[in-house]
């Protein structure tokens, strides 16, 4: 593909994407491989510049463009060396036009903007949250003599983790095949370690997916114990497994939750945990890094629809946590109305529990929990409080 035909495959991926935010369609990343799906005349360089161009272009828009011309020509007036390939050669995209459109750049739709700068993320934290994102992994301690890795990569905020530059090949190494490195951002390693998981304890991991955040507390719990790991998706909940498998974690068992029957389902372990990680379904505001197009499928009518699950699954995990025993709120989100308020009006619902002074390797105390941020941590952003029930 020629230089200008890959700016045009850009603007055109650009399109489903736009749509596929408006709809609910699609994520970015699967628009662009289905692209190139069918169209097998492009070679790998080809599928890594559009790709550039298509990310480059999320971020630099703010609002959802009016299309993905719109959001290639704001690029363009952002570096020149785009704006030369808009020529009108064969394949490539028409010259750019006197007053043609420019979609609006920024970090994030301006309700969203507003909400940012009234929690005190300044702008240097608003840009950060559309940076690169490196890669990090998680050493796992039950195969941590399998962990001979190619590359040392940096330290990280969490005790388990290291860094490596995003393109690091980490999945085609030996100890990731061994099950003795995951891929995890540091802070979501971080944030498992809030549940502080014992060798022995009874735990559950109550919004589980594909088991990220299980593999981490089974590791914790030296694989003794019980580690139950539910979620609503059963596509994520059936990744689960495998990933156990490979991790050499044999205490993990999985429970498919019906939404709005969760705790009928959970009626046996009522009382019964040690801790509870809620990992909650949320608006994903910490890890725009990664997916940046999710800022153009927030709304507040969806955030609402969030913040009102988030109470609900609080209160299905709190039943289920004994007299004494922990439980962990997180989210991948910077909102207050996620974090810190969410626990707020857990405490003032629960008259029996407390919240319980957390200290990671990071974060800034926001509320009764921490905050972490891309900017001042590194990390996705996150927040997260530990709550105990009284005796
Ligand atoms: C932030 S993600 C969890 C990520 C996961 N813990 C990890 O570390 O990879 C939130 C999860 O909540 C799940 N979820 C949504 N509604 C739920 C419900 N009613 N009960 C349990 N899980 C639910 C979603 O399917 C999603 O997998």
């Amino acid at each position: 593909m020629t230089p200008q035909a890959r700016v045009q495959a850009a603007i055109d991926i650009l399109d489903a994407v736009i749509a596929a935010a408006r709809a609910k369609g699609a994520p970015a990343d699967r628009l662009i491989s289905e692209w190139f799906r069918t169209r097998r005349f492009a070679g790998s360089g080809d599928r890594r510049a559009v790709r550039e161009l298509v990310y480059a272009a999320i971020r630099s828009c703010g609002e959802v463009p009016a299309s993905g011309r719109a959001a290639m020509v704001l690029l363009a007036r952002q570096d020149a060396a785009v704006a030369a390939l808009f020529d009108g050669s064969r394949h490539g995209p028409e010259a750019i036009a006197p007053g043609e459109i420019t979609a609006q750049g920024g970090v994030a739709p301006e309700w969203l903007e507003r909400a940012l700068a009234a929690l005190g993320l300044d702008s240097a934290e608003q840009a950060a949250l559309l940076d690169r994102a490196p890669l990090d992994i998680r050493i796992n301690a039950l195969k941590a003599e399998l962990a001979e890795l190619p590359e040392v990569g940096a330290p990280t905020v969490a005790a388990t983790g290291r860094r490596y530059p995003p393109s690091t090949p980490v999945e085609q190494w030996d100890a990731y095949r061994f099950g003795a490195i995951e891929v995890q951002d540091a802070g979501s390693q971080l944030v498992c370690e809030a549940a502080g998981a014992q060798p022995g304890e009874a735990v559950v991991d109550l919004c589980a997916g594909a088991g990220g955040k299980t593999l981490a507390l089974a590791a914790a719990m030296e694989d003794r114990g019980v580690l139950l790991a539910c979620d609503a998706d059963r596509a994520r909940l059936s990744r689960l497994m495998p990933r156990a498998e490979r991790a050499g974690v044999h205490i993990a068992e999985t429970r498919l939750l019906d939404p709005g029957k969760e705790a009928e389902a959970l009626g046996d372990w009522a009382g019964r945990a040690d801790a509870v990680l809620v990992d909650a379904p949320c608006s994903g505001t910490g890890t725009w890094r990664r997916n940046p197009e999710a800022r153009w499928r927030l709304t507040p009518a969806e955030l609402a629809r969030l913040t009102a699950l988030q109470s609900r699954l609080l209160d299905v995990a709190a039943a289920l946590v004994k007299p004494g025993g922990r439980l962990v709120h997180v989210v991948c989100s910077l909102l207050d109305v996620e974090g810190a308020d969410q626990v707020s009006a857990f405490l003032a619902r629960h008259a029996d529990w407390r919240a319980v002074p957390l200290v990671l390797g990071a974060g800034t105390a926001r509320g009764s929990g921490l905050r972490l941020t891309p900017h001042r941590d590194g990390t996705d952003g996150f927040f997260v409080a530990r709550l105990e029930r009284l005796c």
